[in-house]
């Protein structure tokens, strides 16, 4: 069953098109990256996907649930990362993420025991007891990434995970999500940066609310020329 469907959705801020008529899938366990520059509708389009707001047009099914209809089985198998950081800077990893567990009815002991297994795997879990203030940006990141797998979602939903990392940062992150897929995790990485994109990923690009290209990143660019492609496409860079 597709993990991700989303079918001809339009949507719109008043005057404003943020999206029209956007289709695509991502399939179970592949790591679909959702590219566009800024502006191109990404976070509208996971804004909808995640139940923030309702869509103007079309449906949003998420392992065959629709989020519309039938939003709480859809809303169950997905995990996400907003764009803006939401850890409280304040509580130790250890609290933000035992915090996270009973907001989705954990008991203490279920997340506490999660929460470990799921840092241990992000190479984190010897910084349980600091507060995330003391945190690099990259390990908020990877907390923040750890704490959305607690609930063992079957869908992973990141929105610029990346941004103000480092290279190195970048791709520690991007290898650790990526591992998640190998096994079974289904992941929508949206972002605007090219050099994320690995040639066996799912490319979706979007560009002014629509979506111009879906396919596997090789098909896109087979010389490896990913810019040049992009440029034709879009007009611009990422
Ligand atoms: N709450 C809002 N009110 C009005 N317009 C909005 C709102 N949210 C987004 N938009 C507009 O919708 C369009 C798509 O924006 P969106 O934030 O979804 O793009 P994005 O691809 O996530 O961009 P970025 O990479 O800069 O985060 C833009 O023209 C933006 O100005």
């Amino acid at each position: 069953m597709t993990a991700l469907a989303i079918r001809n959705l339009s949507h719109g801020f008043g005057a404003r098109r943020a999206l029209t008529d956007v289709n695509l899938s991502v399939q179970p366990g592949s790591f679909a990256v959702l590219l566009g520059p800024n502006g191109a509708g990404k976070t509208t389009l996971i804004s909808l996907a995640t139940g923030l707001y309702s869509a103007q047009q079309g449906d949003i099914h998420i392992f065959g649930h629709s989020i519309r209809r039938n939003p709480l089985p859809a809303l169950a198998s997905l995990g996400v990362v907003f764009q803006m950081p939401t850890l409280d800077l304040d509580l130790t990893v250890d609290q933000n993420m035992t915090y996270h567990g009973a907001l989705h009815g954990l008991s203490r002991r279920e997340a506490r025991e999660r929460a470990f297994e799921e840092l241990e795997r992000f190479g984190v879990n010897d910084r349980q007891d600091d507060k995330v203030r003391s945190l690099s940006g990259g390990l908020r990141r990877r907390v923040e990434i750890a704490r959305a797998l607690l609930r063992r979602p079957k869908l992973l939903i990141v929105d610029e995970a990346t941004a103000g990392l480092d290279v190195a940062g970048r791709q520690l992150l991007l290898t650790h999500v990526r591992s998640l897929c190998r096994r079974g995790l289904s992941v929508l990485w949206a972002t605007h940066m090219l050099g994320e994109v690995e040639p066996s990923d799912q490319l979706i690009i979007l560009h002014q609310g629509n979506v111009r290209w879906e396919g596997e990143a090789c098909d896109f660019a087979p010389d490896g020329a990913l810019e040049a492609a992009f440029l034709k496409i879009t007009g611009r860079s990422a």
